[in-house]
Parts: structure tokens; sequence; C-alpha cells
């Protein structure tokens, strides 16, 4: 694990970017293309921020998402619409370069399309293995939609799982499981501000056992990248 603790949310991004682009340059130098996982949430906005200013090769970009909620395209809550929003016009990247969740399907339909697409990227794959998975943490210790003491945790034969009982709103959701988000060459989480500073103590210090913590990749790095006030309750 790599911790870094950057001054504030500028710097966050910065820290972010820079990993973001040393990844991206070695995956196309190495295979032409750069597969990458999307979050929703805070870390959105930082990519909004971010990419515009990135130098990379954004047209080898493929876009996935770590997990995704089961609404219209269109809707306040659809992490696609933010991304589609905030990133298509601002930077290079292309609508056909995110690969989406099909519209007007159930949670669960969505996850087995959404499986089947990913297949169509990693056609030799037993479990696809993505360059780089860009994730957020919430203050009850999610990431991705795999919540605490959730069922879905413990999914152990499929890439992508549906949740239709999601804490946090919407419900009705798909997820990557852990299955595929530790088969990733690396992961970062990044965060910012004094209300995620107790969960990541209790993740980073006191090693206790939720579902941001399990992110371990098994042949892979995982960075955690945080400002002042959301390491503020690590011991220095
Ligand atoms: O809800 C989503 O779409 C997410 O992908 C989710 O896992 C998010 O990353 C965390 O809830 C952290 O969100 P915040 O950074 O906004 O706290």
């Amino acid at each position: 694990m790599k911790l870094i603790v950057a001054k504030d949310r500028d710097n966050v991004i910065q820290e972010l970017m820079n990993i973001i682009k040393t990844v991206s340059d070695e995956s196309i130098a190495k295979d032409k293309v750069f597969n990458i996982g999307l979050s929703g949430g805070s870390l959105g906005s930082f990519l909004a921020t971010g990419l515009p200013n990135l130098k990379t090769d954004l047209s080898k970009w493929r876009l996935f998402f770590c997990d995704e909620r089961v609404v219209p395209e269109d809707s306040n809550d659809s992490t696609y619409g933010f991304y589609k929003t905030t990133l298509i016009g601002t930077t290079n990247l292309k609508e056909d370069q995110f690969v989406k969740i099909k519209q007007g399907l159930s949670a669960e339909e969505a996850a087995k399309d959404y499986t089947e697409q990913i297949r169509k990227h990693f056609p030799d794959a037993v479990i696809p293995r993505f360059d780089l998975l860009l994730l957020g943490m919430g203050p009850d210790g999610h990431t991705c939609s795999l919540f605490p003491d959730h069922p879905i945790l413990d999914e152990n034969d499929r890439w992508i799982a549906p949740i239709t009982d999601s804490p946090k709103p919407p419900p009705s959701r798909i997820t990557m499981t852990f299955e595929i988000v530790n088969n990733a060459k690396n992961c970062i989480f990044a965060m910012c501000g004094k209300e995620k500073a107790p969960m990541v103590k209790r993740i980073l210090q006191d090693k206790e056992d939720l579902p941001a913590g399990r992110v371990k990749p098994t042949n892979g790095e995982v960075y955690w990248i945080l400002d002042d006030s959301a390491a503020g309750d690590l011991n220095k």
C-alpha cells in the first residue's frame, strides 16, 4: 500500500493526475490501450478538474465503471451522465470510449449485460485485469457499491453484481466485485475532508475489516491519496 498525504484538494488532484498519467503512458506503450475503471461521488469532481489538463493519449482510453447506478443516463444520479457532461467537450474523450450500462434493464439484467460487455474487451481473460481502478470511500467504509455486512461482499463467482438495497441512494446499482477489483494492476483511493478521517483511521491504522480495506490487489498496487484533513486522525 502506498499512502500519499497532500495538503489540500488541489494537491490531491495533482497527485492523482501524476499516477494516472504514469499508468496511462505505460499501459499505452505496452498494450496500445488503457483500461480504466471510474467511480462516482467526489472522485468524479477530481477528474472533472484534473483530466482536461492531463497530457496523455486519451484517444487510447477505454473507460469502464467500478460501479454505476441503475438510472436513466440523463438522471442526476447517473455516474456516466456526470462524466458525459463534465469530460466530453472539455477533453478529447469521446462517448464511444465509455463502456456504459445498458439502459432500461433491471439491476440483475444490467449486471449480466455489463459482464458480457467487459468480456468482449478482455476476450482471453479468466478474470479481467484492469490497468487502473479509481475508487472512492464512503464514511461507512464502502467502496464501489460494496457496502459493509452486505452479502455482495462475498460474491466470488460474478465479476459484476447487482444490488437493489444500496444504503446510499439510489438503491439500484451494479458493482464490480472483489474478484475483479483485486485482480487490477493498480487501484487508487482519492479523498478529501475531515468527515473521511475516522474511517481512514479505522481502515489504515486499526486495520478493521471494512470493504475499502479489502481492496488489496493480489498482483498489483493500491494507493491512498488523502488531503491533510482526511489523514487527520492517523498517527503522525
Ligand atoms: O456512489 C457511487 O457512485 C460510488 O462509486 C461510491 O462508491 C463512491 O465512490 C463513494 O460513496 C464515495 O463517495 P464520496 O466521494 O462522494 O464520498
